[in-house]
């Protein structure tokens, strides 16, 4: 409608007073905040891809009659268990802090938790808790396939007791409370959402309607690497803060910059085009060398320090490179360890420069800044089924890097050159 035209394009000088109904959700359509979280133990790239699955679906549903104004409210990140660091506080960290949310929203309508809150009070008053309409834990069905086939549905089921318990902190966040708890087996792509909003729609909705997935991690992308995927992917950019360690850190010690790189990339992801070999990158070689939780999960498939050595040394040979820089979760033990045995070579890794620095980037925010530089590279090699790996992957696709310069995989030896490798998604713009 008109209004909407003119309150989403914030063209507020225009009308103020009524886009303010408007946002509160007064004028035109009820908005629907959706709201998410992810099972406690999923790590952070992991929950990236939740999010692209949800915001797809975001962008879906606002052309639907009813959900126009739906809007995504991001899940705050909290102590996820890879962040090791005991001395600073990680607790619901909002997603301004690791991502430009002005980019994310040139995708679809995403909010941060504390904008949520905002908006709540605006809207019910300042002093009211915060309570949900509806909240929806998903679990997978005992069985997935009905007669061997695989169907789209949900069920309804008896919430386990000590779920009740779970009703008033979620998110984290003790004031957070909800009308309707209901437990669901689920099984589907992100759209079978949309049934399940209209099922249980309310014709009493007002304003707003407020809901809850938890588990969402359940929810299956509806077409992974498909246009829509990369659009919400590439609308994913880092914040500036990180960029900018980031970028001063590739300066300082690997003589690497956008310009010499050929990294340019337009202000907005929305002006990006193709741009596939345009990317040269510094002259290094990132490795991303998963260990920690790897070692015991997946021994089958990572390699020791030792191999992962002599496969980087390989490949510096063979590009003529003479400095690696590591991306790693391993312990300052296995840095030293890799580094002896590359002593030919500049062996790199990013260590935040102060404590200052630390507690201001978190354990969340390095990791961010690893995967930055090893966008830049010149060569890529990361490490298998590791979704850190496939994240630096999806960001030099972006950036225009020949495939074989990026979809690289370490083999569990180095005598084992035909190894199960990850699996090649290109980027696609149409
Ligand atoms: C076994 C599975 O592994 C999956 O991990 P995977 O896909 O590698 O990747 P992530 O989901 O990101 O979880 C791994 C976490 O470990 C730290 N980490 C890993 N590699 C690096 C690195 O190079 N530099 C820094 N600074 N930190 C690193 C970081 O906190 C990262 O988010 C998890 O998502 C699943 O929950 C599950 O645990």
């Amino acid at each position: 409608s008109h209004i909407r035209e003119i309150c989403e394009k914030r063209d507020i000088f225009f009308e103020p007073f009524r886009c303010q109904l408007y946002d509160l959700g007064v004028l035109d359509e009820p908005i629907t905040y959706l709201l998410y979280d992810v099972n406690p133990s999923e790590g952070f790239n992991l929950r990236r891809d939740v999010y692209i699955r949800l915001a797809v679906f975001v962008e879906y549903l606002r052309t639907q009659p009813g959900y126009r104004r739906a809007r995504l409210v991001l899940p705050p990140w909290s102590n996820l268990v890879h962040w090791r660091s005991t001395n600073i506080d990680q607790t619901q960290l909002l997603w301004s802090h690791f991502f430009d949310l002005r980019s994310m929203r040139l995708y679809t309508d995403v909010i941060d938790m504390d904008e949520f809150f905002d908006a709540y009070r605006a809207l019910h008053g300042p002093d009211e808790p915060v309570v949900l309409d509806e909240v929806y834990k998903l679990k997978h069905f005992d069985n997935m396939f009905e007669n061997g086939v695989f169907v789209d549905k949900f069920e309804e089921h008896v919430c386990p007791k000590s779920q009740d318990s779970m009703a008033g902190a979620f998110l984290g966040y003790a004031n957070l409370s909800t009308r309707d708890f209901t437990c669901l087996h689920f099984q589907g792509s992100a759209m079978l959402l949309h049934r399940l909003l209209e099922t249980y729609r309310r014709p009493d909705t007002r304003h707003a309607r407020y809901v809850l997935i938890l588990n969402a991690e359940i929810v299956l992308h509806d077409l992974w690497g498909n246009v829509d995927y990369w659009a919400a992917r590439r609308s994913m950019r880092f914040a500036s803060e990180l960029v900018e360690v980031a970028a001063r850190f590739r300066a300082d010690f690997l003589n690497s910059s956008d310009q010499q790189d050929r990294t340019v990339r337009p202000a907005r992801w929305t002006d990006e085009k193709p741009r596939r070999g345009g990317a040269r990158g510094g002259d290094y070689l990132c490795a991303h060398l998963r260990r920690a939780d790897f070692l015991y999960g997946r021994d089958k498939t990572t390699p020791t320090v030792q191999s992962a050595a002599l496969q980087i040394r390989a490949k510096l040979l063979e590009l003529g490179l003479k400095t690696v820089f590591v991306a790693s979760d391993c312990t300052r033990m296995e840095f030293y360890n890799l580094k002896n045995y590359l002593k030919r070579f500049r062996v790199v890794r990013f260590v935040p420069d102060s404590y200052e620095q630390r507690y201001a980037l978190k354990d969340g925010g390095i990791a961010v800044v690893d995967q930055i530089i090893c966008s830049h590279a010149r060569y890529f090699i990361g490490t298998y089924e590791s979704t850190f790996t496939y994240r630096i992957y999806e960001e030099r696709e972006i950036l225009g890097f020949p495939k074989d310069l990026t979809f690289n995989t370490f083999c569990k030896s180095e005598k084992d050159t035909n190894c199960e490798k990850n699996t090649v998604w290109p980027i696609v713009f149409h």
